[in-house]
């Protein structure tokens, strides 16, 4: 058996936007007070560069506490996976990151990961603290990417261009690639928002100006209130009496998760400036009952739907918000019956706009 302890405990962001290391150093003291042979401590969450050093104080201590020498060693290995996807990701990865300081846990390191590691040699061997960074980069360059994009479908739309046309003409640029350039009404989940403040806040601290970042973030706080921002640019700030259907509720398709969703955002803003909401989700119905405040569901602000075209009964509008593919191609003879106003306001540029209106809807998008 592999003398290895795998950490993936979540650190939870605190008010400052840093990561509060509590958790893990509660489980890291826990070790030290249980090791009796060689361990190698892996730390699969996403922390902060020098945690690995604190882990290791940690362990050190209670190790003193106790009057003993266990040897052992501290690896960063961060996870990669996308939620919806993560056993995939978890079989097939693009690569294995080994932050490592000794050859003895290396050995064992790569023991580990050999069946995931066949096809080719997808390992990186790095610095503790390099592969700490590894994790925060990647994660802060596919949020760069979508802010950009959705700066660039600010751009667009002020301009009378549709960014799909030069999201798929930038895409083919192999040097930019197709991936992670979707616009839409911002990126969400327990990651991207969570990583970028992170990294921010640990950027600032080491003494550097994190000017790219802070944009980053901006840009996505921003971009959540887009939506929200064409429907009262079309119905007025005073949205009393209106009704809207909302499609999607999870930060994403393929998943129950809400945390940090657009959703949350613009059905807040509805219902503050009046207006009603029924809204449907295949998948996070339940979970959604934690994300808002109960009065919205008590006092029938915000109803939840049975299907996602009992939504849309009596609405002024239809919202999408997560691109689940089941609300890809509608039935648009049924939402125009269903449906008080005929609009639709496309958080995720789903639908073709010349489609759309020939079957008798008005129809906004992000950037187009
Ligand atoms: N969610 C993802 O898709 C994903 C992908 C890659 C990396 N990560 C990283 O993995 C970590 C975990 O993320 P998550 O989304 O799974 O978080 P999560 O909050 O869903 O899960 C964390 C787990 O840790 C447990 N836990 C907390 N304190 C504990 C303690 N003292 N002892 C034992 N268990 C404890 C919790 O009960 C929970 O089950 C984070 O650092 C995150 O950034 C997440
Ligand atoms: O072109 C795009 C791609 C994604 N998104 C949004 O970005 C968010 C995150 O999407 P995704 O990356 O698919 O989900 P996560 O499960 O949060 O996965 C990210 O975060 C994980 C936790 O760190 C990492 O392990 C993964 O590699 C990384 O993709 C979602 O709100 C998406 O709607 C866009 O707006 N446009």
């Amino acid at each position: 058996m592999l003398p290895l302890y795998l950490s993936p405990l979540g650190p939870p962001p605190k008010e400052d936007g840093s990561a509060d290391l509590q958790h893990v150093l509660t489980v890291a003291s826990d070790i030290g007070k249980s090791i009796e042979n060689y361990t190698v401590i892996v730390n699969k969450s996403t922390v902060p560069v020098g945690t690995a050093e604190r882990v290791t104080d940690a362990i050190t201590k209670e190790l003193k506490k106790r009057g003993v020498d266990v040897e052992f060693d501290v690896v960063s290995n961060p996870e990669f996976l996308k939620e919806g996807d993560a056993v995939n990701d978890f079989m097939k990865p693009d690569r294995i990151i080994l932050g490592i300081e000794s050859a003895k846990a290396e050995v064992y390191m790569k023991e580990l990961y050999s069946p995931f590691n066949r096809n080719h040699d997808k390992v990186h061997v790095m610095g503790v603290k390099d592969a700490e960074m590894t994790k925060y980069a990647a994660n802060s360059m596919l949020a760069t990417k979508i802010s950009f994009m959705n700066e660039i479908a600010g751009i667009c739309e002020q301009l009378g261009v549709d960014v799909e046309n030069v999201r798929k003409g930038i895409g083919s640029d192999t040097r930019i690639g197709y991936s992670f350039i979707y616009p839409g009404c911002g990126y969400g989940g327990s990651c991207f928002p969570k990583d970028v403040k992170a990294l921010i806040r640990t950027s600032r601290e080491s003494g550097f100006e994190p000017l790219l970042l802070d944009a980053v973030e901006e840009r996505n706080a921003s971009q959540k209130n887009v939506l929200f921002q064409k429907i009262t640019d079309t119905y007025g700030s005073d949205l009393t009496g209106r009704c809207f259907g909302i499609w999607g509720l999870a930060f994403k398709p393929g998943t129950d998760d809400m945390r940090e969703a657009t959703s949350v955002v613009v059905i807040n803003s509805l219902v503050k400036a009046g207006a009603t909401v029924k809204a449907y989700d295949p998948q996070a119905m339940t979970e959604s009952l934690e994300c808002f405040d109960k009065g919205l569901f008590d006092d029938k602000n915000l109803i939840l739907a049975q299907s996602q075209y009992d939504a849309v009964v009596g609405a002024d509008a239809l919202v999408l918000i997560t691109e689940w593919k089941q609300f890809r191609q509608p039935d648009y003879k049924m939402l125009h019956e269903r449906m008080n106003g005929h609009t639709i306001f496309d958080g995720r540029n789903q639908y073709n706009p010349e489609f759309v209106r020939g079957a008798g809807f008005e129809y906004f998008g992000i950037g187009r």
